[in-house]
C-alpha cells in the first residue's frame, strides 16, 4: 500500500515561474535562463516530494503555460499559421497561447468545473500527429538526477481530443475524436520509448470520462486502451480520472488491459458503490483519491482510512492518492504568516492543508494502511483534535445570518416589476442611445496601482495616500471614457486586487491568504479566499468609490459587484454545509450592498457571474439542482431594487447555449457575455433570448486592437438575430490585464462602430 499524488502546483511557492516567464516575454531574460529556472523548480519539487516520503512521484506535471497546449505541441498538432511564424518550440507554444502581432491566439476555456483555463487545440483531418519532442523522457532523466524514479503523466488521448476543437478548415461533420486511432499510434511510440528508458509506470489522465459520454465515445476509450494496453513493450498504465463519477466509463476501464485506475473518491463519492456493483477492479491497482485536490480543508484521516479499507476488497492493490492534481490548491500553508495584519487567522491554520500538507496526508494514510493505524497514532490524534475543534467552534456560526436565511420568502428572489415595465422606466431615467456602449468594469491594473497596494500593505504608503492615488486612477478611467464617448461609465476597479478576493477581504466568514496563489491561466494567478464560516457584510464595500466616480461625470455610472455564485465558485468553500446554503448567505450580503449603491444614486449596477457556467456539474443529472440554487442566489442579490434601477450581469465564456434558459431566469436587465474571442459563435443561441444583451465585440485577452470594420461586422451579425433595441456594445470582459494605449484605441474603435450602425438603424 503506497502513496501518490496525481500532480503538483507548478508556478513555484513564490510564483517563481510566473516572474520568470513574464520576464522572458518582456525580453529581460533569454530562453536559457528561463529553462534553467524551470528546471530548478522541477528539481526542488521532486526533492520535496521525495523527502516527504511519497512513494510514487509524478513527472510531467510542469508546464510553462498549460499542459493541454504542451500535449498538442508534443504530438505536433501545431496549426499551420503558427508553424509559419518560424519560431522555436518554446516561442511557438507561447504564440499559440497568446498570439503575436500577425496571428490571434488559440481559444482558451475552462478546465472542467475549475477556474483553471486550458488552451484549446485545433485538430483537423490535415493534422499530422508526430512525436515532435521528448520532453517526457527528458523530465524522467532530470528526476533521476535527484534520486527520483518518476511516473510520467500525460494527458490521455481521448480527453485530449474531446477537449480539442475542429480546425477552421474541417468539414462540418468532422470531430477531433475521429483522429483517435492516428493519435494513439503516437502515444504507443512514446510509451515504447519510455519503456526503453526503464520507466515502470505511466499515468494517462482521462478526466473527460466523468462527464456524460456517448456509447460511441466509450467505444473509443475501449479501442484506445485496448491498443495501448496490448503493446508488447510498454510501462504499466494508470488511467487517472477525476472531478466526478465515472458512471458508464467505469466498467470500460475496469476491463481494459491496463494495470491501474484512479478514481476520485471526493467529488465522485458514488464511484466505490458503482465499483462494488461492477464486481471491482479484479487484478488492477486502485489509486484511491481520498485527499481532496480541490479544497484546502484538512482531510478527515480516519474517514479516509475507512474509505480505503472498504475499497481494499475491490482491487489487487490500493494506492492512496489525491482526488485530482494538486494544481488547484496553493503550494504550502507554512508560507502563510499568521498574526500579521494581512495574514491568515491563526485559529484557522490547524484546519487547513495546502499541496505540501496534502502530500503528508497521503503518506500518513498509506503508512496506516500498510503498518496499522497505531504507527501513526500521533498524527491521527492530532487530526481528530483539529476536526473536533472545527466542528465545535462557535465563531463560524452567526445566528443572525442563519435566522435571516431561514426567514427568506420566495418573493425575496423576485423583482416586483415585470421586465417590460422595467425596460420602459429605465429608458426614461437613463436616456441612453440605441446600441449603448459600456465596458465590463476593470481598467488597466497598472504597475503603479499594484505598487501602491504593495506599499500600503508594507506601510510605505499611508492609507490616505493610497486613497488619493486610487481616486486619481478613477479620474483617469472616467476621463478616458468621457473623452471616447462611452454611454455608461465605470470607475475602473483600481482598488481591487482581484474581483473575488477584494470582496472576501471585506466580508465576515471569508479568510484570505498572502501566498496562496493558484494558477488561473498562463502566468495569471489568483488567491482563492477560504469561506470558513457564516457570511455577513460589516459595512458597505464599494459605495464610496462608486459615489466618487459619480461625482466626476454627468453620465450614468455603473456600480460593480461580484455575484454570489462566483464568490462561492472561486473560493475554497466550507464543506460542512451545502454550497447552496453558503451562496444564499453571500447573496444576502451582496443584496445589502446593492441596496446601498442604489441609495447612493447609482442607477446601473452590474453583478458579475463569470463562474455561473463553470460551476455546471459535468453530468446532466446534477445540473437542474445546481442551476436552481445558483439562479436563486443571483436573484436574491439583485431583486431588491426599484424598477428604474438597471441590473446588469456579465459572464465570460462561450458555451452560452447550454444554460441560456438559466441566464434568462436570472432576470437581469442587461447581460454582457464573451463573444469575440470565440468568433461570435454564441450569436446562434440568441434567437429566443428576451433580455437586453451585450455580446463582446473586442477580445480583451489579446493586445491586438480590433478595427472599426471588424467590430462593425461582428455587430451586424448580432443585429441579424437580435432586435437593435436590445443590443449593447461592449468588450468581452474587463480590461485589467491590458495597457492604457491599446485599451483607448480599441474602445475608440468600438464606439465608432456603434455610431456607424446607429446612423443607419431606424427604430419605431
Ligand atoms: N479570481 C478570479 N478568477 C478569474 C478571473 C478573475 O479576475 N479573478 N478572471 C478570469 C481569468 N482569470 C484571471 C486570473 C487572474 C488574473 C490576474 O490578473 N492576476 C494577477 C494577480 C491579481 C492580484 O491578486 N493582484 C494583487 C497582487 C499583485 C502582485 O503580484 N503584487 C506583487 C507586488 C506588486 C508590485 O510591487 O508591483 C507581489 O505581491 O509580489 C494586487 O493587485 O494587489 C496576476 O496573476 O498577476 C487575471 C485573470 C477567470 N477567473
Ligand atoms: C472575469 S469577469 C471580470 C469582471 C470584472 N468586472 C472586470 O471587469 O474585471
Ligand atoms: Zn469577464
Amino acid at each position: 500500500m503506497k502513496s501518490t499524488i496525481l500532480g503538483y502546483p507548478r508556478i513555484g511557492p513564490r510564483r517563481e515561474l510566473k516572474r520568470a516567464v513574464e520576464r522572458y516575454w518582456a525580453g529581460g531574460i533569454d530562453e536559457r535562463e528561463l529553462t534553467a529556472t524551470a528546471a530548478e523548480l522541477r528539481r526542488s519539487c521532486w526533492r520535496q516530494l521525495r523527502d516527504a516520503g511519497l512513494d510514487e512521484i509524478p513527472s510531467g506535471t510542469f508546464s510553462f503555460y498549460d499542459h493541454v497546449l504542451d500535449t498538442a505541441v508534443l504530438f505536433d498538432a501545431v496549426p499551420e499559421r503558427y508553424r509559419r511564424l518560424g519560431l522555436g518550440r518554446l516561442d511557438t507554444t507561447f504564440a499559440m497561447a497568446r498570439g503575436t502581432n500577425e496571428v490571434a491566439p488559440l481559444e482558451m476555456t475552462k478546465w472542467f468545473d475549475t477556474n483553471y483555463h486550458y488552451v484549446v487545440p485545433e485538430i483537423g483531418p490535415e493534422t499530422v500527429f508526430r512525436l515532435a519532442g521528448r520532453t517526457p523522457l527528458a523530465e524522467v532523466a532530470e528526476a533521476r538526477e535527484v534520486g527520483v524514479d518518476p511516473r510520467p503523466v500525460l494527458l490521455g488521448p481521448v480527453t485530449f481530443l474531446l477537449l480539442s476543437t475542429a480546425s477552421p478548415g474541417a468539414e462540418p461533420g468532422f470531430r477531433p475524436l475521429d483522429r483517435l486511432d492516428d493519435l494513439v499510434e503516437r502515444y504507443a511510440e512514446l510509451l515504447g520509448e519510455l519503456a526503453e528508458a526503464g520507466v515502470g509506470w505511466v499515468q494517462l489522465d482521462e478526466p473527460a470520462l466523468v462527464a456524460d459520454r456517448t456509447p460511441e465515445e466509450l467505444a473509443a476509450v475501449e479501442r484506445a486502451y485496448r491498443r495501448l494496453g496490448g503493446l508488447a513493450t510498454r510501462p504499466r498504465l494508470l488511467v487517472a480520472t477525476y472531478f466526478g463519477e465515472l458512471g458508464a466509463a467505469l466498467p470500460v476501464l475496469a476491463r481494459a488491459p491496463i494495470e491501474a485506475v484512479g478514481l476520485d473518491l471526493v467529488a465522485g463519492r458514488d464511484n466505490l458503490r458503482r465499483l462494488a456493483d461492477e464486481g471491482g477492479l479484479g487484478d488492477k491497482v486502485l489509486v484511491a483519491g481520498v485527499v481532496d485536490g480541490r479544497n484546502v480543508w484538512r482531510t478527515d484521516l480516519r474517514g479516509a482510512l475507512s474509505v480505503c479499507v472498504s475499497a481494499l476488497g475491490l482491487c489487487r492493490e490500493l494506492v492512496v492518492g489525491t482526488s485530482c492534481s494538486l494544481l488547484h490548491v496553493p503550494h504550502d500553508l507554512d508560507l502563510e504568516l499568521s498574526g500579521e495584519p494581512t495574514g491568515l487567522d491563526p485559529s484557522l491554520r490547524p484546519w487547513l492543508a495546502f499541496a505540501r500538507q496534502k502530500v503528508d496526508e497521503v503518506v500518513v494514510l498509506a503508512r496506516a494502511l500498510r503498518e496499522g493505524p497505531a504507527v501513526v497514532s500521533a498524527q491521527l490524534n492530532d487530526n481528530d483534535a483539529a476536526l473536533r475543534a472545527r466542528r465545535n467552534t462557535d465563531w463560524a456560526r452567526v445566528p443572525e445570518v442563519r435566522r435571516r436565511v431561514a426567514a427568506l420568502r420566495p418573493e425575496d428572489a423576485r423583482r416586483s416589476t415585470p421586465r417590460e415595465e422595467r425596460v420602459r422606466r429605465q429608458r426614461e431615467v437613463l436616456g441612453l442611445p440605441l446600441l449603448p456602449t459600456t465596458t465590463i468594469g476593470s481598467f488597466p491594473q497598472t504597475k503603479e496601482i499594484r505598487a501602491a497596494r504593495a506599499g500600503v500593505r508594507s506601510g510605505r504608503v499611508t492609507p490616505e495616500e493610497y486613497e488619493r492615488r486610487m481616486r486619481a486612477e478613477i479620474d483617469r478611467a472616467v476621463a478616458v471614457q468621457e473623452e471616447i464617448g462611452l454611454d455608461v461609465v465605470v470607475h475602473g476597479e483600481p482598488e481591487r486586487n482581484d474581483m473575488v478576493q477584494y470582496f472576501a477581504e471585506r466580508l465576515v466568514g471569508f479568510a484570505s491568504t498572502e501566498h496562496g496563489w493558484v494558477q488561473s491561466y498562463g502566468t495569471r494567478c489568483v488567491r482563492p479566499p477560504i469561506i470558513y464560516g457564516d457570511v455577513s457584510r460589516p459595512e458597505p464595500i464599494t459605495v464610496e468609490w462608486a459615489r466618487y466616480a459619480r461625482s466626476r461625470t454627468s453620465r450614468p455610472v455603473k456600480g460593480m459587484l461580484t455575484g454570489p455564485v462566483t464568490m462561492v465558485q472561486w473560493s475554497f468553500v466550507r464543506d460542512d454545509q451545502p454550497r447552496a446554503e453558503t451562496a444564499k448567505q453571500v447573496a444576502l450580503a451582496l443584496r445589502d450592498e446593492v441596496a446601498d449603491l442604489e441609495a447612493a444614486g447609482i442607477g446601473v449596477i452590474q453583478v458579475d457571474e463569470p463562474a455561473l457556467r463553470e460551476g455546471l456539474p459535468p453530468r446532466a443529472e446534477h445540473r437542474a439542482e445546481y442551476l436552481d440554487w445558483a439562479v436563486t442566489a443571483f436573484r436574491l442579490a439583485t431583486s431588491g431594487v426599484r424598477a428604474e434601477t438597471q441590473i446588469h450581469t456579465h459572464m465570460c465564456y462561450s458555451e452560452f447555449g447550454e444554460i441560456i434558459d438559466a441566464i434568462e431566469d436570472l432576470d437581469a436587465d442587461v447581460t454582457t457575455v464573451e463573444a469575440a474571442r470565440s468568433g461570435m459563435r454564441l450569436v446562434a443561441d440568441l434567437g429566443a433570448y428576451r433580455g437586453e444583451i451585450g455580446p463582446g465585440v473586442y477580445d480583451i485577452h489579446s493586445p491586438r486592437v480590433p478595427s472599426v470594420d471588424e467590430i462593425e461586422a461582428d455587430l451586424r451579425r448580432v443585429l441579424e438575430v437580435v432586435d437593435a433595441r436590445r443590443v449593447w456594445v461592449n468588450p468581452d470582459c474587463g480590461l485589467k490585464t491590458r495597457d492604457y494605449p491599446e485599451v483607448t484605441a480599441a474602445l475608440r474603435n468600438m464606439v465608432a462602430a456603434a455610431e456607424r450602425l446607429r446612423a443607419e438603424i431606424t427604430v419605431h
